[in-house]
């Protein structure tokens, strides 16, 4: 039996920045995972989102396609994405929907007669978790010993590329034998992400990526008074990994392969797609020069994203 991890808590809603910015920083240098807590998202929006996913899932293949996927915004069907692209799997055993940022206007939405609030739904939950995961990146920024408008200065936040990803894995598959996983290992490509899942567990974290044999440990998600949808998960991706040379981890993890029929709802948070991520002055010298080069923030994405989805 995996252990289950003890995630350190941010509250978001402490008036105390430099305190929140050095436990972001603690959580981040030893897990690059943690739950938030006070986010400001309300339970109730958190409840409509599920809901919507729900009844989106539930549709037709037939409709579900005519959203294919196009300029990563709409439907993956079953088995399209493969996060582990070593693995001999045919693919991850999820459905998933991407929401895009809001003002290109290239989002693909279901029918207003099939899905009524659908859209307005999910228009409101990017705007509230773009809000929550911008207060995180000025507390990032404090946590680096940046002044708290670093990124924005740079103009990270102008246009951030942030998109939602709904989940579905579905729990009555047959199983083949192979070695199938919900969502294979991996670890995310952007700046971080914020996750909610329906409270069934799945979720699994590697902390040592190269240690051998690997130790996955298990992501309980946080239930508060048996009421679901407390808090998101946060994770550091690639992205904020190589600006800060690897002292904030963008650790390995995965979803197991169903057995039970799981929600849960991805919030890619990055900043603007044009911006140049490259090694931050306080986190090399000498004695630790960049690792990385520097590079695009949007290039790294599609570099990413075409492996998972064989695009
Ligand atoms: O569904 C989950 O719990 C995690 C999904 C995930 O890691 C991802 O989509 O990047
Ligand atoms: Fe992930």
């Amino acid at each position: 039996m995996p252990e289950a991890l003890q995630l350190p808590i941010v509250d978001l809603s402490s008036p105390d920045s430099l305190s929140i910015a050095n436990s972001i920083r603690q959580a981040c240098i030893e897990h690059g995972f943690f739950y938030l807590v006070n986010h400001g998202v309300e339970e109730e929006l958190l409840k409509k989102v599920f809901e919507q996913s729900s009844k989106f899932f539930s549709l037709p293949i037939e409709e579900k396609m005519k959203l294919s996927v196009k300029n990563y915004r709409g439907y993956t069907a079953l088995y399209a994405q493969k996060l582990d692209s070593s693995s001999n799997a045919k693919g991850d055993t999820n459905e998933g929907f991407y929401v895009g940022p809001l003002a290109d206007h290239l989002n693909q939405w279901p029918l207003e007669e099939d899905l009524p609030s659908w859209r307005s739904t999910m228009e409101t939950y990017h705007k509230k978790v773009l809000s929550a995961g911008t207060k995180l990146i000025s507390l990032i920024a404090l946590a680096l010993k940046l002044d708290e408008d670093f990124f924005e200065k740079r103009g990270a936040l102008n246009e951030p590329y942030a998109f939602i990803r709904l989940l579905h894995y579905p729990g009555d598959l047959e199983s083949s034998g192979e070695e199938i996983y919900g969502a294979s290992a991996h670890s995310d490509f952007g700046m971080m992400t914020l996750l909610v899942t329906d409270g069934v567990p799945g979720l699994q974290v590697c902390r040592e990526k190269s240690k051998q044999p690997q130790v996955w440990e298990d992501v309980p998600s946080m239930i508060s008074d048996g009421r679901l949808f407390m808090a998101f998960i946060v994770n550091i991706g690639d992205m904020m990994e190589r600006w800060t040379n690897c002292l904030f981890r963008s650790t390995l993890h995965r979803v197991l392969p169903p057995g039970q029929e799981r929600y849960s709802v991805a919030f890619f948070m990055n900043p603007n797609k044009d911006i140049i991520v490259e090694c931050l002055e306080s986190c090399c010298s000498e004695s630790s020069p960049p690792r990385f080069p520097p590079i695009r923030l949007l290039d790294y994405l599609e570099e990413r994203l075409s492996l998972a989805y064989r695009l």
